[in-house]
């Protein structure tokens, strides 16, 4: 029921994105023709050079002439279109995955690995253009060119006819046994593909670590495990695939040696011409053949019906959006309230129990606490990226519950800890904070993010490609591209993860500067991880094991002497420490 739906669907699918298969099925309908033509040929010129008939040499020499050329190009269009076919759903399949990836919530990140996805785009993919394409065609063009061939068949020899028509089913039968196995192997490969992506992107991102910590012969390790498992179910669809092909060849060698022992007797006792027993041998492969491609026609389609139901699954899946979103900016912002919020990952831990804040526009408030507090979950929630469990957040006296998604983001802006760059170009990067961003725009905010410096002593500029990740920039760099990035955005509200990466003193300076900008008059949240970057702050939010463990300005802080002035003493501490050391 579930391989029919699937089926249905993709078909769909094809339907829906206008795939065009008429040509294809002009050339498939002309190919049966032309095989039908072969034989009837074969037959006449085996029969005229057999009783010396020289009549009609020239014609059948100008029809021999016209079905090869007919034959040639029919093959270079039915090749051709079934490639475009192929390649036309491929594109489609692909896009619309990402388009569904893209409107996804972030709770599905959160619980499927990326490698999974990419296995989808990529493997699934590529099975499902070529079932839409060659393993479709060929299971319809099989059985139409059997049938006609046994019509032609009957006509030359009905009795010969009959018994190749026996085998037909035989390899049906086969095709079917073995279909389901090779689905159940391909559903399991993928997965474990799936697996193994994950794993060489995790590698091919951490050279530094892995490199430092001389971690290669334990990846490598990891990696040949997964690849062994992977390699045991490629070869154990292999011994699937052998067996199919090698059952459904036998049974049709077995009819076509019957059927040539037979038609060779019937052309000797004279009930058949030589002319006849030639088409006969040349058509009955298609009577044969077609039933074994059928069979492992069907196993390959199996296989990409299992990569199809993988691919829906993911287009299935329950969206942030339904279609994606536009880049929305809203500048009326007056407050924002957290009241009660009440949330857990998953059923077995609340991370964050009964929090409230209440931030007036152009207030800085600093998050501060132990690690694991639940701060960056404040801000995920404050976006929108999950939803709370109880309580609720208002911006504007609206709760956010009724409001658009991207609505509710145009409030906001981030600066994340780890600056996250794209592959491309400085003016690319900074322009993602606004799209439409001009070239004035994009230099003063290069400007006031302390970042056109760097930027006029690269040969390029604001051209310069970054490399993946923006590897070719330093820590510090990115920063201050981020900070651009946020400046062009000019959101209201602003989210700031203070980086805890160790800069030197003067980039340090060069990112506080940009920040300053970055902060002058805007509504700002700071996970601090430094004490001493809050203490002008309207206030600071104590946060520990996920509710609010104190709460007011550093001065008043210090005086009720709770787990703030702990935390700023053994900061302190640590500091003269550091210094002391120096
Ligand atoms: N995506 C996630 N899925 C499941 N649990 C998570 C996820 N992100 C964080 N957690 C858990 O939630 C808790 C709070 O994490 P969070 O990142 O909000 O803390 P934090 O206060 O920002 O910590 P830090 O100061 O170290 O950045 C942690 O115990 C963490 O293990």
């Amino acid at each position: 029921m579930k391989q029919k739906n699937t089926l249905w669907r993709l078909t769909a699918y094809c339907f829906k994105h206008k795939i065009s298969y008429t040509f294809l099925f002009i050339t498939m309908f002309v190919g049966i023709g032309l095989d039908l033509g072969t034989a009837w040929y074969l037959n006449k010129i085996t029969d005229a050079a057999v009783t010396q008939t020289q009549t009609h040499w020239p014609l059948l020499i100008i029809i021999g002439l016209i079905i090869l050329f007919l034959t040639v190009a029919n093959i270079y269009l039915d090749t051709y279109l079934k490639s475009k076919v192929s390649s036309q759903i491929r594109k489609n399949i692909r896009i619309d995955t990402l388009k569904k990836v893209l409107c996804l919530p972030a709770s599905h990140f959160n619980e499927n690995h990326s490698g999974e996805l990419l296995t989808r785009m990529t493997n699934d993919n590529q099975a499902i253009g070529t079932a839409c394409s060659n393993t479709i065609l060929s299971l319809i063009r099989n059985p139409i060119l059997a049938v006609s061939s046994f019509i032609y068949l009957m006509t030359i020899n009905w009795k010969l006819a009959l018994i190749c028509a026996l085998v037909g089913p035989m390899t049906l039968l086969v095709g079917g046994l073995f279909g389901k196995v090779l689905r159940h192997n391909s559903q399991q490969l993928q997965s474990r593909i799936g697996t193994l992506t994950s794993v060489l992107q995790e590698i091919l991102n951490s050279s530094t670590i892995f490199k430092t910590f001389g971690l290669e012969k334990k990846l490598l390790t990891k990696f040949i495990l997964n690849s062994e498992d992977i390699s045991k179910f490629e070869i154990r669809g292999g011994k699937i695939q052998a067996s199919l092909s090698a059952t459904a060849n036998a049974v049709g060698l077995l009819s076509f040696i019957v059927t040539f022992i037979v038609g060779a007797y019937f052309a000797a006792s004279g009930s058949m011409t030589v002319g006849g027993l030639i088409a006969f041998i040349q058509l009955m492969n298609h009577l044969t053949w077609p039933f074994s491609g059928l069979a492992s026609s069907w196993g390959e389609l199996q296989q990409a019906l299992g990569a199809a139901d993988r691919i829906f699954k993911t287009m299935d899946e329950k969206a942030e959006f339904h279609e994606i979103p536009a880049h929305k900016m809203n500048h009326a912002f007056n407050k924002i309230e957290v009241a009660g919020l009440t949330f857990g990952y998953n059923t077995e831990r609340l991370i964050l129990n009964d929090v409230s804040i209440n931030v007036e526009a152009g207030q800085k408030i600093a998050l501060v606490g132990p690690s694991g507090g639940g701060k960056t979950t404040i801000f995920k929630m404050l976006l929108g990226l999950f939803e709370p469990d109880k309580g609720h957040i208002q911006i504007n006296e609206k709760n956010v519950r009724e409001m658009e998604l991207q609505d509710l983001r145009g409030y906001f802006s981030f600066v994340p800890q780890e600056s996250f760059m794209y592959s491309g170009t400085i003016r690319e990067n900074i322009a993602f904070g606004k799209l439409d961003a001009s070239e004035e725009e994009i230099t003063a905010a290069a400007r006031d993010a302390n970042a056109l410096g760097f930027i006029s002593e690269l040969p390029d500029g604001l051209d310069t490609h970054i490399g993946e990740g923006g590897g070719r920039l330093s820590g510090g760099q990115k920063q201050r591209l981020s900070i651009a990035r946020a400046l062009l955005r000019n959101a209201p509200v602003l989210l700031l993860d203070e980086a805890t990466a160790a800069l030197d003193n003067e980039s340090e300076r060069l990112v506080q500067e940009a920040l300053d900008r970055l902060m002058a008059g805007r509504t700002t949240f700071i996970i601090a991880h430094r004490l001493s970057t809050v203490q002008h702050a309207d206030q600071i939010i104590v946060i520990e094991n996920g509710t609010v463990a104190d709460k007011g300005k550093h001065e008043e802080l210090l005086q009720s002497k709770g787990l703030y002035y702990r935390l700023y003493n053994s900061h302190l501490l640590a500091a003269s420490t550091i210094e002391a050391s120096a």
